[in-house]
């Protein structure tokens, strides 16, 4: 059931780019079957491109070529959104759960994404530990618990890109042990798709050693 899915917006042009028809190809299989497999919750519908899908691409330009992860894909944002847009990226999402890998395989495959691999597991248990680029994260955890999770995964000197809410200043300040302990610094906050999308997405940036 697909009644009720908002229409595409403008936006959408502008940030798949060439990629637009596996955009919509993705969407619409969302659109399809997120609520049946628990994906996405029964209102979001009328709000899956902006809030979601294009949300979830604002995010493209940030990442540079490399090896990116994605932990706690879920439905595939922003991991999948972002393997879309960006073929010069290789992307690793990681989701625990059997019923979501199965979904973001399928997803991979339907799509023909060659740039994208799927691990099932926690990321603390992923045994990816050091080698990542950059890592994104979507509505995973805030951050004193999402910084563990996450900066263990990169590179040194590797970035953590991860999407967040309003109250992200205030998960800055709660996390400050954290952050240390991690050796994250280079903090920043960004504030992306004012002029582009209806709500303004923020994203924690920050370099990992
Ligand atoms: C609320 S969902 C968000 C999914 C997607 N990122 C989004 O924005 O729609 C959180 C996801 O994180 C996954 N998750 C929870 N703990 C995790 C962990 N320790 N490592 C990796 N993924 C985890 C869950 O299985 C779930 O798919």
């Amino acid at each position: 059931m697909t009644d009720g899915l908002e229409p595409e917006p403008a936006a959408a042009a502008q940030l798949f780019g060439d990629h637009l028809d596996a955009g919509r190809a993705f969407t619409a299989a969302l659109a399809r079957h997120g609520e049946e497999l628990g994906l996405i919750g029964p209102l979001e519908l009328p709000r899956l491109w902006t809030r979601h899908v294009l949300n979830s691409a604002l995010v493209a330009p940030l990442l540079r070529p490399g090896r990116v992860g994605d932990v706690g894909s879920g439905a595939g944002l922003p991991g999948l959104v972002l393997a879309i847009i960006r073929p010069d990226v290789s992307f690793t999402l990681i989701e625990p759960m059997e019923r979501r890998v199965a979904w973001l395989e399928r997803q991979a495959a339907e799509l023909e994404l060659s740039n994208v691999t799927v691990v099932r597991a926690r990321a603390e248990d992923s045994k990816l530990f050091d080698s990542l680029d950059q890592v994104t994260a979507r509505a995973v955890s805030a951050l004193r618990t999402l910084i563990p999770l996450t900066a263990p995964l990169l590179r040194p000197a590797g970035e953590l890109v991860l999407m967040k809410g309003a109250s992200v200043e205030r998960e800055v300040d709660a996390a400050e042990k954290v952050l240390r302990k991690h050796h994250v610094h280079d903090i920043e906050v960004l504030v992306l798709g004012e002029g582009i999308l209806s709500e303004v997405t923020r994203v924690f940036r920050a370099t990992v050693d």
